[in-house]
């Protein structure tokens, strides 16, 4: 799509050294072979992970660190090198890799630097609750606003209708497509604070617009749609966003103007990059809405793959919503019947899989 063609401002960066990349592929092999053949998604598994990724090389956890606590101003930050696996499976056509432990060393190091974010969680609305999950190309699914599309993915917070959504989202790259038109975006308000007007902010800052759930949340029952949400929330020069350009509804049309004004405002200001291989792009989930311009997908197991994984900054907050000892979150539905009713009345669902994500 030729819509995003101004590159504003690069990402923040940090490109492992061959000797950093050594290191962190050694702790990725201890890693694979400590977790055996366990269940990912547990805190016994993550424990191993986040042991083991204390090691990292000290210029990489420095650069997370800082930007967990100050941001960048891009929203993102890219780390190039990270240590992929040899030999790649095919891309998976459905958008499931059968076992993570085919691309054990790739899952290890995304683990690993997430955990220097926060906590890796899953959604069991969403990819069966996996804590690491596959975002390549489905047939069939080009035009669709999800993950599995390969047309302009419209801006957008990952998950913003929920109420555990994560702080911090990365995205590793196995393989870029082919013609390499497939740019990942990031943008921030911060950026562009000044060129907006004042009603603008004003109103961005009222509750007066909803998300609608993306299609895996959305079960039979609920509303399909958030709590009414303010677009920009917290510090005037720094603000907090929640964002979606597609599944956002304003509830007033000078909320439509706003939302317009700051979509016209937002997009020639974007930092956008072409992952390769070995690229992981960290993006704070609170600061930045991300999305990606549109790719041709060939279906031929060669096509563009990433791989994405999701932190929370305090795993506490979604106790009950999680089973004791899990990571993965219950269905949007019962944590929503949950909170109408009070705690936990029924025991929490299992993981139930969709194959759509943003
Ligand atoms: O494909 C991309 O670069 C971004 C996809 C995306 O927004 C996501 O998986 O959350
Ligand atoms: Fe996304």
């Amino acid at each position: 799509m030729s819509r995003i063609e101004i590159d504003a401002g690069d990402l923040e960066e940090v490109t492992l050294t061959h000797d950093e990349a050594v290191l962190m592929r050694g702790l990725c092999a201890e890693a694979v072979e400590a977790l055996g053949e366990a269940d990912l998604s547990t805190q016994a598994a993550m424990a191993t992970v986040e042991l083991l990724g204390c090691r990292l090389p000290e210029r990489l956890v420095a650069a997370l660190l800082s930007f967990r606590c100050t941001g960048s101003s891009s929203g993102g930050l890219l780390v190039r090198n990270v240590p992929v696996d040899e030999r790649l499976p095919a891309t998976p056509a459905d958008g499931y890799l059968p076992d993570w432990r085919t691309v054990g060393i790739a899952t290890a190091a995304q683990l690993m630097v997430m955990s220097h974010l926060g906590d890796v969680i899953g959604y069991a609305d969403e990819k069966h609750g996996r804590v690491v999950q596959d975002v390549a190309p489905i047939a069939g699914a080009e035009n669709y606003q999800e993950n599995s599309g390969s047309a302009y993915l419209e801006l957008h917070t990952e998950n913003g209708f929920h109420p555990h959504k994560p702080d911090f989202l990365s995205l590793l790259c196995l393989r870029p497509d082919h013609d390499r038109t497939g740019r990942t975006l990031t943008g921030t308000v911060q950026r562009v604070h000044s060129r907006l007007s004042e009603s603008c902010v004003r109103t961005l800052r009222q509750p007066l617009f909803r998300i609608q759930f993306s299609s895996s949340f959305a079960q039979l029952g609920s509303s399909g749609y958030s709590e009414p949400v303010a677009v920009l929330s917290g510090p005037v020069d720094d603000p907090e966003l929640t964002a979606d350009f597609h599944a956002m509804e304003p509830m007033t049309d000078e909320a439509r103007r706003a939302l317009d004004e700051l979509e016209a405002v937002l997009t020639p200001s974007l930092s956008s990059v072409v992952l390769d291989t070995g690229s992981l792009l960290v993006v704070d989930n609170w600061r930045a809405v991300h999305g990606r311009t549109g790719f041709t997908a060939r279906h031929d197991g060669t096509d563009r793959w990433l791989r994405r994984c999701f932190v929370v900054a305090d795993l506490r907050r979604s106790r009950g919503a999680r089973r004791a000892g899990s990571r993965v979150l219950a269905p949007l539905t019962t944590i929503l019947a949950d909170r109408s009713t009070g705690p936990a009345a029924t025991p929490l669902a299992g993981v139930t899989g969709s194959v759509s994500a943003r």
